[in-house]
């Protein structure tokens, strides 16, 4: 049994003050439910996140971390800093650092690396652009990503993979529940493949998830729950995504 998770990424959004409104309201409203929850702000923000999410369910991740090791590094944050502040989670991977950071495949797995030597649990984003989806070959991007990142290191303790279809993130548009499915479907075959415990590794799907279209994408059987954007910075819609997974 696969226990539901919900991830918001807060991407480079916030302020002390609205950090400080957003997870009062989530801790005050969260009812313990049923299923993990992860907020995901800004390195700013973390420290206050932390501090504020403590003795509540929600933990704490980061949106990235550095592959190197603790020195002199100029502007990278280290993984075990990120778990030193009391996080849990670190997303790695996701299609904005892959565009705008160069972010290799390559990259993506020393990262896996230190966050799991740091005790961090990855989730793991992956997903393919519109061109490649309408040239066929979303299948193919996404098990090269999955081998590229996962095929040395298969046994990474908590891992978790988001697919997010670059087409759905911050579109509005969202894959549909039977697109959603098939390549959950896939990836799960794909770690399988690989030599990770795939059935017991949660599968989030992450592209224009709001209340309004949770339940439907949380009823397929390979689908284990969300990566929110947008929608992870209203309380309420964030708060109604967790209700509806649970
Ligand atoms: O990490 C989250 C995803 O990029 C989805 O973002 P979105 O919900 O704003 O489309």
């Amino acid at each position: 049994m696969r226990q539901p998770l919900i991830v918001g990424n807060w991407k480079m959004h916030g302020s002390r003050e609205s950090v400080a409104e957003l997870l009062t309201s989530l801790v005050t409203g969260s009812t313990g439910e049923s299923a993990d929850v992860a907020v995901c702000p800004t390195y700013v923000h973390l420290a206050q996140a932390v501090s504020l999410c403590a003795n509540s369910p929600i933990a704490v991740g980061a949106q990235d971390c550095s592959h190197l090791a603790t020195g002199a590094r100029t502007g990278e944050v280290a993984a075990p800093m990120i778990a030193d502040v009391g996080c849990e989670w670190v997303i790695l991977g996701h299609s904005e650092r892959r565009a705008y950071h160069g972010e290799s495949d390559e990259a993506i797995a020393a990262k896996l690396t230190a966050a799991a030597e740091a005790g961090l649990k990855p989730i793991l984003c992956v997903g393919e652009t519109r061109e490649e989806r309408e040239a066929d070959k979303a299948e193919d991007v996404v098990a090269l990503q999955l081998s590229g990142a996962l095929r040395s290191q298969p046994d990474l303790k908590g891992l978790v993979v988001a697919y997010e279809p670059v087409w759905a993130i911050g579109t509005g548009l969202t894959a549909s529940p039977e697109q959603a499915q098939a390549m959950h479907a896939f990836i799960r075959d794909e770690l399988a493949a690989l030599g990770v415990d795939a059935v017991n590794t949660r599968l989030l799907y992450g592209g224009s998830v709001k209340a309004g279209n949770a339940a439907e994408l949380f009823a397929q059987p390979d689908i284990d729950g969300a990566l929110v954007g947008g929608a992870a910075l209203v309380a309420a819609e964030f708060q109604a995504i967790v209700d509806a997974a649970t």
